[in-house]
């Protein structure tokens, strides 16, 4: 499995108690497939993103990524593991206003240090993959919504990662765009090998996805193995 999240407790702090967001969560995302997450606002799907993002750590159980567990690793180690190994598409796509299209995507490369030249090459190739070779010039603001959310998943591909998280990456598009960003995110999944988890509040194209688990008051109530194939 390239994700596992095995008997995950998360818990905040509320008041003078501890609110449970997440109960003894297990998931397991093999690479190449992709996962929907959904459930009722404040179930916790966000919270299962940030823990698989390593972003926050659990209070039990265990989180391997791409055979990584993440349990003995420090501050830094797990910043690299982020850096390295997973990709996270946010809701909304915060892309810098003055950079284009392809810059956009390069910066990934730039951040981890890679070569100019390769990250441009690879850039460009990304840009194709999602549909828009043809608009690597474009700023952020001569771009529609579904086009810069394809950006955004280029972006978060930029490093190869092998775990792939997408926050309701179709909340801001009409019914055919959003199915647009579907197709894409599972054929991309699919190509690249990665292992997708989508949290999505949008049932409507769930056809395209290979399992979905829902979530209820911090637990998942379907097996991850539910296929919709
Ligand atoms: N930083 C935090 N501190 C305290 N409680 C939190 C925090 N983040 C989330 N919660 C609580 O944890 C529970 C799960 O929240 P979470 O954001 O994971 O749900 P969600 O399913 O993603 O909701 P939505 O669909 O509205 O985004 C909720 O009761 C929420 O109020």
């Amino acid at each position: 499995m390239t994700l596992t999240l095995a008997d995950v407790t998360l818990t905040y702090p509320d008041g003078d108690a501890r609110l449970t967001a997440l109960d003894r969560v297990s998931l397991d995302v093999p690479a190449g497939t992709l996962t929907a997450v959904v459930g009722p606002s404040g179930s916790g799907k966000s919270s299962l993103l940030a823990i698989a993002a390593t972003l926050v750590t659990p209070d039990q159980g265990r989180v391997v990524v791409a055979g990584t567990d993440t349990a003995g690793l420090g501050r830094a180690e797990k910043a690299a593991l982020r850096r390295e190994r997973i990709g996270i598409v946010f809701q909304q796509p915060n892309l810098l206003p003055s950079l284009t299209a392809a810059e956009q995507v390069q910066v990934m490369a730039h951040l981890s240090g890679g070569s100019v030249r390769a990250a441009r090459a690879r850039a460009e190739e990304l840009l194709d993959a999602v549909g828009l070779a043809d608009r690597a010039d474009r700023r952020p603001h001569q771009l529609s919504g579904g086009e810069r959310q394809r950006i955004n998943i280029a972006r978060a591909l930029m490093n190869e990662p092998a775990v792939l998280l997408v926050d309701e990456p179709t909340s801001a598009l009409d019914h055919e765009r959003g199915a647009a960003v579907l197709d894409l995110l599972a054929a991309l999944t699919r190509e690249r090998s990665t292992a997708t988890v989508l949290v999505t509040h949008d049932l409507a194209h769930l056809d395209r996805v290979d399992g979905t688990v829902t979530m209820e008051d911090g637990r998942l109530t379907a097996p991850a193995a539910t296929s919709c194939r």
